[in-house]
């Protein structure tokens, strides 16, 4: 009998790990590349019959049935519009594009509406898992239409990653929903990963703890509530030794480059007047790591202060510590998973919380145990209005607020910096006040701008000449 067969373009780190993945589900696959070395390069490694290697686009389409299934796993922008393009003249209707890629979901939208017009079908898919998910099982969020989901479902359950036997994909939703998905997966793990490393910050600039002992805490974090992918990776980064043994950690720059996907986050969260701020905020962080020549220059005026917190307090310290970043990584899943609800409405998807939830469960980045939480109040309540109102979510940041203010009190009195663990509280402080200064805004503005404002005790728009 003939094997199911898939076309893989793009045999990067995705690509070839997610060609071995389809491999060992019993697909056949066909692959090609731009350039040929990667093409070689796989097929001296891992020379299984079931991987045919191509390299022109005329012979790699002509090695897949109709109706073809293609995922490209290419560059997102240019790259995916090139190799669109040079595909174009060998489809036919009824072939299915899948792009797997990092794809700005706006793109998406107009690469679905142009291949529709001609009869190709196209998935806008979000993969989450790196190298590691895409061979052993990622997490994956496809959009577009529902029927031609049906078409491909059989192979994305087979190449998800599985949490109680059950496979970490789903139907997303309609036209750009699956990208915009990933799109927030990524702010999350944005957000994650500056709350974490500001967390070592502290432990090794305020506590003064070498990196074994760090690492041990971070385990130890791992075991309880704590428990995600991004902890026990930087458990393992933190105790991790070169072959001159010395810590790998104390040895790369620290400058973090970005390939855009948080940008389009808070964009997108500045288009639908979403709060964001923690997301952003690690977005910002990552341009300012990269300032680094000024940074050093301007260090020069700071005053160093290295005054370990007395022993005694040391074990205090580092239970708020934990406690003040579970306490910032519930703000940012809230704030991601609100986004996604107002650009749901926005766009009309419909989109259901606690399957994205479930997606995010296993085989991708921000997998943690937090997620099973958000899963069962999302499934209890798709519309809830903001995670902070669960009284899960309620009662735990009420238990945690007075940890989170010690930390950063502390930090602010050693210069460390926390920009999200403020941003944090700050959310959470701004979120939880019944009133906000924002009369004297509203005041501010009609004063200058005649832009009017409304009023506690009667209803309508209202101006003051204030200027007499
Ligand atoms: N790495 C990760 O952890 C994750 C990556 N992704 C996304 O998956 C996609 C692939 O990522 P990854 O495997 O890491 O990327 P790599 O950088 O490892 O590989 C990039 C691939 O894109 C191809 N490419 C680049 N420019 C062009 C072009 N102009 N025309 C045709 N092909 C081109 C490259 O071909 P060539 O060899 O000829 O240069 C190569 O196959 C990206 O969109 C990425 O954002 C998604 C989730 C996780
Ligand atoms: O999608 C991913 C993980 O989920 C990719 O690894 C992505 O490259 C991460 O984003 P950035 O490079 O901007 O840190």
């Amino acid at each position: 009998m003939l094997k199911k067969q898939i076309g893989i373009i793009g045999l990067g780190i995705m690509g070839t790990n997610l060609t071995l993945n389809f491999e060992k589900n019993g697909y056949q696959i066909s692959i090609f590349n731009r350039t040929k070395d990667k093409i070689n390069e796989l097929m001296l490694n891992y020379p299984k019959k079931n991987i045919k290697p191509y390299y022109t686009l005329k012979e790699f389409i002509s090695s897949l049935n109709h109706p073809k299934y293609i995922l490209l796993m290419v560059k997102s922008g240019k790259a995916t519009d090139e190799t669109i393009k040079k595909l174009i003249p060998y489809l036919k209707k009824k072939d299915i594009i899948i792009d797997g890629g990092n794809t700005y979901f706006k793109d998406t939208i107009k690469r679905y509406n142009k291949l529709k017009k001609i009869g190709i079908d196209f998935i806008g898919m979000g993969i989450s898992g790196g190298e590691e998910g895409a061979l052993n099982g990622a997490s994956i969020m496809p959009g577009g239409d529902k029927t031609i989901y049906n078409k491909i479902s059989h192979f994305l359950i087979k190449i998800a990653a599985k949490k109680n036997n059950r496979s970490c994909v789903d139907y997303i939703g309609p036209n750009g929903s699956g990208h915009y998905v990933k799109m927030i997966h990524n702010g999350i793990e944005y957000g994650n990963m500056q709350l974490i490393s500001e967390t070592y910050n502290i432990l090794k600039n305020i506590l003064l703890i070498n990196n074994k002992k760090i690492s041990k805490i971070f385990n130890k974090w791992n075991k309880k509530e704590l428990n995600s992918y991004l902890i026990k990776i930087t458990r393992n980064i933190l105790k991790f030794k070169n072959k001159k043994n010395k810590y790998l950690i104390d040895l790369i720059l620290d400058k973090a480059d970005n390939k855009g996907t948080g940008k389009w986050a808070s964009i997108s969260a500045l288009e639908l007047e979403s709060p964001f701020s923690l997301i952003t905020e690690a977005v910002f962080n990552r341009y300012l790591s990269n300032l680094k020549e000024e940074r050093k220059i301007a260090s020069k005026n700071k005053k160093i202060i290295n005054k370990k917190i007395k022993r005694i307090k040391e074990k205090i310290f580092i239970n708020d510590l934990e406690h003040a970043l579970y306490f910032g990584i519930i703000i940012s899943y809230t704030q991601g998973f609100l986004l996604m609800q107002k650009a749901s409405r926005k766009y009309k998807w419909n989109l259901n919380y606690s399957v994205i939830a479930k997606i995010f469960q296993e085989g991708c980045i921000i997998k943690a145990k937090i997620l099973n939480k958000i899963r069962s109040i999302y499934k209890k309540n798709n519309q809830i209005k903001n995670l902070l109102l669960s009284s899960f979510f309620q009662k735990k940041t009420k238990k945690y607020q007075s940890s989170i203010r010690n930390i950063i009190i502390e930090s602010i009195k050693h210069g460390i910096p926390t920009p999200t663990l403020s941003s944090a509280l700050s959310y959470y402080d701004s979120y939880n006040s019944d009133k906000l200064p924002a009369n004297l805004i509203q005041a501010q503005r009609d004063y200058f701008g005649n832009h009017m404002y409304e009023r506690t005790d009667k209803k309508g728009k209202f101006h003051t000449n204030w200027k007499i």
